[in-house]
């Protein structure tokens, strides 16, 4: 029996023109959420919803579009002032029964308090800790922590301030001042990151009703979302929320940084990416401009839930952006911040010793990924090292005399443009070449692995003094719906945890395999 609330929605729906399918139950959890369930088996291709784009809460479908288009305000901002407008309309708001099934915010940590944030997600990637360095010298002090969120919240409180106060303010528009609070804004802008998507380039990106009641599934969609060209638009389809051009937010500084080839940080607006529940682009099935579909990409048994997919993205960016995580997520990485591997360095070398190694390999062409102002390196969730992680292992760790050698070489190669390679220490010969993960297994030398171990413990020692042992029995006790928070976290902290222990594992067998060829080496001769 559907709740009073799913029942004033669907009859929203009915008179809004929003269809779909009997085949879809629209289900209420205990904790108030809402997901899709399919009650009877469908087949791929179903055309399973259709939603006219008017129904749709857009800046130009709002009730608040004078006043936005007359503030200037579009994006992320322009949207979240069309929320919090329909939402201070109450039952007058031609959006009424949709909002009223809407969350007023989504537990994203950007809504968590600063302790909460510093507590739970201390060492994750989502809690970027800075260490103090000098170019001259490690100094060893630990000076700041939950930089980027809380930065975060305070760019938005300043965009609240600079863009919202004002309209609040002005005698030109009547809106009601409880409802465009600070609070306001920041639950706005939760609703507007997880569930808002891009509808074509007129409307551009806004709140789909129905749509965006389909939970996500990493890999496993049943459902895409789909929007047939506008008139004047070629080949446009309902896509990601907040790519670079929708300037969705300034909590997207955090960083959720994700492997190079499968999206990415929240500001990646790579191919493939999607960063929204989201769709794939795909024609639709009618070809009515005016509506936006809902299409199953495969069979769906009956009883079962109907997902759709948010992108392909790890556990930090799932939390930072929606709120939760998922066990196993595949897309999830750690990073190793070029800081941490300055530290380990100088706890074996000089500075000098250190600043050269680096710009050696910086002069034969290698970086880390760059994301604001830090340097890092991968770790795969198999466990793998960014190739150019190993390179600057390697380079550190050449003895002098090889080194010196390099740098001549590079020197003179770079005046007379001849490669001298044959001068070069042998293992190092293809650090001028062409590095390919062929060159792995030559990098990896028995010093790059115990630096590999090295780092992984420090990167470790990040998460405070709780074992993953303690966390993997927390989370057992966790419940994830009462302590959402506390749940989510730990996933997080658990999935990173392991690929540290992946990458431990990847550096003891590596060293063992090049202990054994050393050993039938000599054995040999
Ligand atoms: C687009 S809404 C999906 C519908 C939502 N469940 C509701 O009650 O309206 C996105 C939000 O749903 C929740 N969600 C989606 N997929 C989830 C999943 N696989 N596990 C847990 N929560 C999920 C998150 O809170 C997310 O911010």
């Amino acid at each position: 029996m559907a709740s009073r609330r799913l029942r004033a929605f669907k009859r929203w729906m009915t008179s809004n023109h929003i269809e779909y399918s009997d085949a879809l139950d629209l289900v209420e959890l205990e904790d108030g959420s809402i997901c899709v369930k399919s009650n009877c088996y469908l087949k791929e291709g179903d055309l399973v919803a259709t939603i006219p784009k008017q129904a749709c809460l857009t800046i130009r479908t709002s009730g608040a579009a004078a006043m936005i288009e007359a503030a200037g305000l579009d994006g992320c901002i322009g949207l979240c002032v069309a929320v919090m407008y329909e939402r201070s309309l109450g039952s007058e708001s031609p959006w009424a029964g949709y909002l009223q099934i809407l969350p007023f915010s989504e537990p994203l940590p950007l809504l968590w308090t600063l302790d909460e944030v510093d507590s739970l997600l201390r060492g994750t990637e989502l809690h970027k800790v800075w260490f103090r360095f000098t170019l001259l010298g490690f100094d060893g002090v630990v000076v700041c922590v939950v930089q980027t969120i809380k930065e975060d919240k305070e760019l938005i409180h300043e965009d609240w301030k600079q863009y919202i106060l004002p309209l609040v303010h002005s005698e030109e528009f009547t809106i009601d001042p409880n409802y465009f609070r600070v609070e306001d804004y920041f639950a706005a802008k939760s609703l507007v990151a997880s569930r808002s998507f891009q509808i074509d380039d007129y409307l551009g990106f806004g709140m789909v009703p129905l749509a965006d009641l389909f939970n996500h599934k990493t890999g496993a969609e049943d459902v895409h979302f789909t929007s047939a060209p506008s008139l004047d638009e070629s080949d446009e389809s309902a896509e990601s929320v907040t790519d670079d051009e929708n300037d969705c937010n300034d909590e997207e500084q955090i960083q959720t940084r994700q492997p190079q080839e499968n999206v990415s940080s929240a500001r990646s607006n790579d191919e493939g990416s999607s960063d929204g529940p989201n769709s794939e682009c795909s024609e639709d099935v009618t070809g009515n401009p005016m509506v936006l579909e809902m299409i199953l990409v495969k069979d769906v048994e009956a009883g079962t839930e109907v997902f759709n997919t948010y992108g392909s993205m790890g556990n930090a960016a799932l939390l930072h952006r929606y709120g939760f995580t998922e066990l196993d997520n595949p897309y999830d990485i750690v990073n190793i911040d070029l800081d941490l591997v300055v530290q380990w360095s100088s706890s074996l070398f000089s500075g000098r010793h250190r600043r050269s190694r680096l710009s050696l390999w910086r002069k034969l062409g290698h970086a880390g990924c760059v994301s604001q102002n830090s340097e890092y390196f991968e770790i795969s969730f198999d466990g793998d090292p960014q190739l150019e992680l190993l390179i600057l292992l390697y380079i550190i760790l050449l003895s002098e005399e090889d080194y010196m050698k390099l740098d001549l070489i590079l020197a003179t190669s770079r005046n007379d443009g001849e490669s001298a390679t044959a001068y070069l220490p042998k293992r190092g010969n293809f650090l001028l070449g062409e590095i390919s993960e062929m060159s792995r297994e030559t990098l990896l030398t028995n010093s790059v692995c115990e630096a590999l171990l090295s780092l992984a413990d420090m990167r470790e020692s990040l998460y405070g003094t709780t074992s993953l042992e303690d966390d993997i029995e927390s989370l057992k006790r966790s419940n994830c719906i009462t302590e959402r928070k506390l749940y989510h976290s730990l996933v997080l902290r658990i999935s990173e945890r392991h690929i540290i222990e992946k990458l431990r594992n990847y550096s003891e067998k590596s060293s063992k395999s090049v202990e054994g060829l050393h050993s039938r080496k000599r054995l040999k001769s």
